[in-house]
């Protein structure tokens, strides 16, 4: 779906790609994008407050992912592009209408077909699985096209204009501006070319929404069942909020978030526990054995101390295993408990992985998520607009809510697969005299 990106590219080429990239993606970089991130998300808040001003009981359900992933669509947009999709104003955005259940549609409830398929296109050489990928019939494959065309369309036009604004001596702060600027002063030979680009911004489109809109919609459920978490984040961002107020602020900074432990503590403890990247398959460039800490019982009772893996062969890694792991995260690893990362345990500092909180779920290495300062921004500056202005409780339709892993793991209602990505939380406005 999205061409030669760094998602696609290996070795030097990765290498070359990721170089031209990394100057959007620093701290200060992510920083900056604050305002943005929480602008798009009051734009979330203000639409819910007109819909429950308009309600009887003041309340209202809402299906969390659908409203949420429009909104990070905008954030995308904004801070990587300098460009108002405006999909939250408009249900008919052209961006946004083909990327709705993209995931679940694409790859939710596989079937036997579909495992042919990958299988035959693992084994057939590159261009023969090119050409049956581009003219096989299948909807999902006819969906992942039209997906290609729509957003290779916006990134193109987008991309033309930003080459024009920079040539103009403007472009912004924007992701794709430093990107383009950085390929400038690259040698003509390690340049991205213009199909690289517009590649890399159709990644940026897909992997900077669902990703962390899934995992917000996860932690509003996680704090919908457990009411009391709620209200310890709700009070600690209203007393920074008066905080501010004193200070004649009105608007949250990074270092704000950063004072704020119990929210630092949900975001850590939500992305440890709903990992939305599930797994990540490697291959071997070599013959090698991987160690194991703690010796394995195999099912022909061998004990067994390293695995050895050949060149060639594929490992998967799971990112909820190590995630949920007790040795690391205690006893309870499988219970959402952010309370864990203030008081750390001793297996918290037994392992070092990863780019972030020793967690897998943005991976680690050199193909580690290049968006993780990005997503914890953005997941900070939602939580924070959301929770201190609503309330969000479980609905009955929670008891059915499954986890769906379709490329990235969604929430969807146990026998209604088939309307896609849902979550639905009654949603009120929060009341500051509870404390
Ligand atoms: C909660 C949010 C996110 C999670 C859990 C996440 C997770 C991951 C993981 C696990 C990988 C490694 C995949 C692999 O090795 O196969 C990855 C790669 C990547 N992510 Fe994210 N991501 C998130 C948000 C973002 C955002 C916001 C952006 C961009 C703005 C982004 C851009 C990318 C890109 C471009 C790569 C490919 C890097 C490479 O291959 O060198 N991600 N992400």
């Amino acid at each position: 779906m999205s061409g030669p990106s760094v998602v696609y590219a290996e070795g030097d080429d990765h290498r070359r790609q990721r170089r031209i990239m990394a100057p959007g993606f620093g701290t200060p970089q992510a920083k900056a994008l604050v305002p943005i991130f929480s602008a798009v998300a009051s734009s979330v808040t203000n639409k819910w407050k007109d819909l429950l001003s308009i309600s009887n009981d003041r309340s209202e359900v809402f299906n969390i992912p659908a409203w949420i992933s429009r909104a990070t669509l905008d954030a995308i947009g904004l801070a990587g592009f300098d460009y108002d999709f405006g999909a939250m104003d408009n249900d008919d955005n052209r961006l946004a209408k083909v990327y709705k259940n993209l995931f679940a549609d694409l790859f939710a409830a596989p079937t036997n077909g579909m495992f042919m398929v990958g299988t035959l296109i693992s084994i057939l050489p590159a261009k023969v699985a090119q050409w049956f990928l581009e003219y096989n019939p299948s909807a999902r494959l006819a969906r992942a096209r039209v997906v290609r065309e729509v957003s290779q369309d916006v990134a193109r036009n987008l991309v033309s204009a930003k080459i024009n604004e920079i040539a103009n001596m403007e472009g912004g702060k924007d992701v794709m501006s430093l990107m383009i600027k950085a390929n400038l002063s690259e040698n003509a030979r390690s340049r991205l070319s213009e199909k690289e680009l517009l590649a890399q911004m159709q990644v940026l489109f897909i992997a900077g929404h669902e990703t962390t809109a899934n995992t917000l919609s996860w932690t509003l459920l996680e704090l919908s069942r457990r009411p009391e978490l709620q209200t310890k984040l709700r009070q600690e961002i209203h007393t920074k909020e008066r905080e501010l107020a004193r200070e004649e602020r009105t608007e949250f900074t990074a270092e704000d978030f950063e004072s704020l432990p119990y929210l630092s503590a949900v975001v850590k403890e939500s992305l440890r526990y709903h990992p939305v990247a599930l797994h990540i398959a490697k291959m071997a460039i070599d013959n090698d054995c991987i160690p194991l800490s703690n010796p394995i019982t195999t099912t022909d009772g061998k004990q067994i101390d390293q695995i050895t893996v050949s060149k060639g062969q594929i490992v998967f890694l799971s990112i909820p295993a190590y995630n949920r792991n007790k040795a690391v995260f205690g006893e309870d690893a499988h219970v959402f408990r952010p309370e864990r990362w203030l008081q750390k345990s001793e297996g918290m500092g037994s392992t070092s992985v990863g780019v972030y909180a020793n967690l897998l779920t943005f991976s680690g290495g050199v193909r580690s998520c290049i968006g993780w300062r990005f997503a914890v921004h953005e997941l900070q500056a939602f939580l924070v607009e959301m929770v201190r202005n609503f309330e969000f409780s479980l609905t009955p339709e929670c008891e059915r809510i499954r986890r769906e892993a379709c490329g990235v793991m969604v929430p969807t209602l146990a026998g209604e697969l088939a309307k896609g990505v849902q979550c639905p939380l009654k949603v009120r406005c929060a009341r500051r005299d509870e404390y």
